[in-house]
This record gives C-alpha cells, structure tokens and sequence, in this order.
C-alpha cells in the first residue's frame, strides 16, 4: 500500500503556456528535499497537456514543446515528454503516468536483459545509466511521481475535474510531490480528505521557503502589456515568444 522505492522520476503535468523560471525551480526544490529524504532521483520529465485541454489562451503545443525545449537548456537532468501532446486528445494525468511508468519498466528490463530494441526517446534514459540501476544491491525498478503545485493538489476537490478512482491510483500507485504556493494549504487539504489522508505517506509535500509568485497567467498578462517579463522566464523562451507573436506580443 505504501511506496516504498526511493528510486524515482519526477513527471509534471500542465499547460506550461508559457514555461517559467519557477515550473524549472520545482524540479530543484523537490531533489533537494527528496535527496534529504534519502531518495534517489534520476530525471525529471515535464509531459505539458494536449492542445484539446480546455484552457483559456493556450498556445498551440507546438509552441509550449519548442518554448520548454528551450527552457530544459539549463535544467538537463529534465526533458520533455511529448507524448501527451501526441495523443488524438487529452489524456488523463494517470493514464500520462501509467504510459510512463510502463516506458520505464520496459527501459530497465531491457537494460537489464541487454535487449535494446525499445523506442526510449522521450524518456531521460541516461539518468537510468548514470545512476546505479545495474548496480548490484539495488532496488531495479524506478517510480515515477507526479510532481505538482498545492494549487494542482487542491484542484483534486473541483467538481467534475477527476475521477475518484484516478486520485486514488495517483496517490496510492505513483505518488505525489507537492510543492507550497501561496494561497494553498496543502497539509490542512490532505488533512480534509480520507483518501489522501490514508495514502498520506505516499504524499511528499515541499515548502519552497523563498516564495515565488510567478505564474504563466501573470507572465502573459505582462507580455501582453509589453511589461518586461525577464528574470521570470528564460530569455530564449522571451525571444521565442516574440519571434512568434505568442501572448499578444504581435507588433509590439
Ligand atoms: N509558483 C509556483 N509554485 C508552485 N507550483 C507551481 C508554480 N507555478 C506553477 N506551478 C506548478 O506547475 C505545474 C504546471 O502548472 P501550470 O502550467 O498551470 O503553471 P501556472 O503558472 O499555474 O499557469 P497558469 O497561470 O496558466 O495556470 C502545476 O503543478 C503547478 O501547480
Ligand atoms: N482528471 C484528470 O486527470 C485531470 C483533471 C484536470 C487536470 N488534469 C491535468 O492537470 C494539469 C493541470 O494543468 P493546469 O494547472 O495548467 O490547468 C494538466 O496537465 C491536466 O491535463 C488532469
Ligand atoms: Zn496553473
């Protein structure tokens, strides 16, 4: 019931529209706090959602894949997934972790086996070499855990937005690691719900203590006002956008 192999990938979900200095940094604070925690982490994945999600103002995928691809230059233990945005619709986030974890287990086994016939572009496989999964004495299997904001976490109680059962497999199968943001309680709704307090050891919750409000809403917002959005996203993502007129930026 409890997962207990401290050998783990980070997957996020979203729109990432666009990508932020802070979606980069919630990878770095949850690796700090989990190697802490006496976990081993080896890759990071961002998986952003398919174009049919219905969100307000989201860019084609197209864009978000190439504006993260850009932003991963400086974070390359994490790569992108671009799985989801291939599918013929949206995917739900734990069939986007079922198709990855099922990648991995695919990937180990046939490292294990030297077998090297399996397509594992989309996943960050030099981690898995680098990092001991063919050493004697270990743990061969990796978990991949939905890293996410509180304000993801608390959107598990929105009407209608998940299937129980789902929120169940998330926490009882994968695991979450859940990084603070401002205006979220992540303890007090975890606390509130019996299935996630069942699971709660499954929950890794991350308080970011130098707090950080950028947002992709905020970021566009600024973007579209011709605000200076540097330091909030990486310049080669700015550039992207402007080349692209993405975010209202057309002629400004
Ligand atoms: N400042 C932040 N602090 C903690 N988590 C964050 C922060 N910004 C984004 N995240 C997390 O990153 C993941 C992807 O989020 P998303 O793409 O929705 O970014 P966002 O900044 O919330 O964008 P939007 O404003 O468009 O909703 C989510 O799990 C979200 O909770
Ligand atoms: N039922 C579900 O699996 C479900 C519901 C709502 C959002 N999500 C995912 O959570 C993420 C939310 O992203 P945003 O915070 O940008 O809306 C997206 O990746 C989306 O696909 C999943
Ligand atoms: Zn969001």
């Amino acid at each position: 019931m409890f997962l207990d192999n401290k050998n783990v990938l980070l997957l996020a979900t979203g729109s990432f529209n666009p990508p932020t200095n802070m979606h980069l940094r919630m990878f770095e604070i949850a690796r700090d706090h989990l190697n802490r925690l006496g976990y081993k982490i080896h890759g990071g994945l961002i998986s952003p959602t398919h174009d049919a999600y219905q969100k307000k103002d989201l860019a084609p995928s197209l864009h978000r894949c190439a504006m993260i691809q850009q932003a991963l230059v400086s974070l390359p233990w994490v790569k992108i997934s671009d799985w989801e945005v291939k599918q013929n619709g949206w995917t739900r986030t734990r069939q986007v972790l079922q198709y990855h974890q099922n990648q991995l287990n695919v990937i180990i086994s046939s490292r294990l086996n030297d077998t090297d016939e399996v397509d594992n572009s989309s996943l960050p496989v030099q981690f898995i070499e680098n990092n001991g999964v063919n050493d004697t004495n270990q743990n061969r299997s990796i978990n991949v855990r939905l890293l996410c904001g509180a304000d993801l976490l608390e959107s598990f109680a929105v009407p209608g937005l998940w299937n129980k059962d789902d929120i169940e497999s998330i926490v009882r199968d994968y695991g979450l690691v859940v990084i603070s943001r401002s205006g979220f309680n992540p303890q007090k709704f975890i606390y509130e719900s019996d299935i996630l307090t069942k699971y709660m050891a499954n929950i890794v919750v991350v308080t970011e203590w130098i707090s950080n409000e950028i947002s992709s809403t905020k970021v566009r917002r600024a973007l579209c006002r011709n605000e200076s959005v540097k330091f909030l996203i990486s310049d080669s993502v700015e550039s992207y956008i402007k080349e692209h007129g993405l975010y209202g930026t057309l002629n400004k």
